[in-house]
């Protein structure tokens, strides 16, 4: 991961010490006609200008033409029209089905962008328009899992700032802003772009001045009072909408650009330099955290499935009954126990004779010698051995995550022996 101090060390000539610098993916998501791809465009030129030319990805599967070169294109190993053709699906299944595709190669993805990763200090990517298809896909959480294991990433939200100037619309963008933010848990920039046409002074003083935003929604309500009705139900809704998010802000750097003109991208990339420092500070903690708990909850739930299968066999359960009858000196009731008691000579004698007057009949015992008390040991001490060889044979493999089929048809073939 990037780190302030591994750079400061760096600039002392410490930095054999220090492992490789890693560089910083952007992912670039918002609103269909946000200015995504534009966006990523003009941030790939300005990058190239600074003799600093990032790796680029496209994750837009349905995209006719992108305006920039492309290291990975989803689109080179999916065709999205075929895709819609074999599945019989609508665009938007398409996407989300071509993302899933693309998903199940993401280590592959990820260990060519490592392998170059020395080359570049940026990658960036950009995601299909429909915003849902990748945010809210178990695809689109893969890929950014995927990204964010391996480098330090932040979140561009892209926001078409002219057509967010009124109230409604600026809080239905910051609430799908604050879903990808608590969804995602990663750092996140909010861009608003398209600064040529309108600036985006308006959404700032909005975002750190309540009163503001409440002259402005005051004012929405007149207008549209005028001009459509149940717009009290929506006025009281963004409202109550307003002083929720209030929190949600603080948390985000702002950054206003246009990708027409170029203007304020030194500005963005001042923001993601700290957001970088703030996913080494906190989000990594947060997610060597979240991984530590999972890996404990899994251990757990491997050990109690042992103690399930193990029950389930009726192992552990005689295990215990055979050394609570020890200790007490009682009869011990194992597998072999219809053999080994003394109080049955009679019976026994009479199952030798049944046995003896079957066989003159011609019929096949296929029961273990019932009578033989040595047999009856070395067949309760294989299956003893039998189960102890399980049983450890199921402790590695729960440890090391292990399917093996023929492990499974072991325990099979053993319950069968056992139970049967
Ligand atoms: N004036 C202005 N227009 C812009 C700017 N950025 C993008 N646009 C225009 O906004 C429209 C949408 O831009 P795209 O880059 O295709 O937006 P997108 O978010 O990638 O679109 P989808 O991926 O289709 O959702 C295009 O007509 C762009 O020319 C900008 O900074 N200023």
């Amino acid at each position: 991961m990037t780190d302030t101090k591994p750079n400061e060390a760096r600039k002392e000539g410490k930095m054999e010490d220090l492992p490789a610098k890693k560089p910083v993916t952007i992912i670039c998501v918002g609103m269909a006609g946000s200015g995504k791809t534009t966006f990523m465009q003009r941030l790939n030129s300005h990058l190239h200008a600074k003799k600093n030319p990032p790796y680029v990805i496209n994750l837009d599967p349905a995209v006719r033409s992108v305006p920039f070169g492309c290291n990975i294109d989803i689109r080179d190993s999916i065709n999205y029209k075929k895709v819609m053709e074999t599945y019989n699906l609508g665009p938007n299944g398409a996407i989300v089905t071509s993302l899933n595709l693309f998903a199940t190669k993401i280590d592959q993805v990820i260990g060519l962008v490592d392998k170059r990763s020395s080359n570049f200090n940026h990658c960036i990517i950009d995601t299909p328009g429909q915003i849902e298809c990748f945010v809210w896909s178990a695809s689109g959480s893969i890929i950014t899992e995927a990204f964010a294991s391996e480098f330090p990433t932040v979140i561009a939200y892209i926001i078409d700032t002219p057509r967010t100037s009124s109230p409604t619309t600026f809080i239905s963008n910051m609430l799908y802003a604050c879903s990808i933010l608590y969804k995602t848990k990663m750092p996140m920039i909010l861009v608003f772009n398209k600064t040529d046409v309108k600036k985006a002074d308006f959404a700032k003083e909005w975002m750190s001045d309540f009163e503001s935003f409440q002259d402005a929604l005051q004012k929405n309500i007149k207008l549209s009072d005028e001009t459509s009705e149940g717009s009290g139900y929506m006025a009281s809704l963004v409202n109550s909408m307003s002083l929720v998010l209030e929190e949600f802000y603080s948390t985000l750097d702002t950054v206003s650009c246009s990708a027409y003109t170029g203007e304020g991208f030194d500005d963005f990339l001042k923001a993601v330099d700290s957001k970088v420092e703030e996913y080494n500070e906190i989000y990594v903690k947060e997610r060597e955290r979240v991984v530590k708990e999972r890996k404990e909850r899994e251990k757990e739930n491997k050990e109690k499935n042992l103690e399930h299968l193990m029950s389930d066999m009726g192992l552990e359960n005689k295990d215990k009954k055979k050394e609570k009858e020890t200790e007490t000196g009682e009869r011990i009731d194992v597998l072999s126990d219809i053999s080994s008691g003394n109080e049955e000579d009679d019976d026994d004698d009479e199952i030798d004779a049944q046995i003896k007057k079957d066989e003159a009949r011609g019929y096949e015992h296929g029961i273990i010698n019932i009578d033989d008390d040595n047999d009856n040991e070395e067949e309760a001490s294989k299956i003893s051995s039998a189960k102890k060889a399980i049983q450890e044979r199921y402790k590695r493999a729960v440890a090391n995550g292990e399917s093996n089929t023929k492990f499974a048809a072991d325990v099979t073939k053993y319950i069968r022996q056992t139970q049967g």
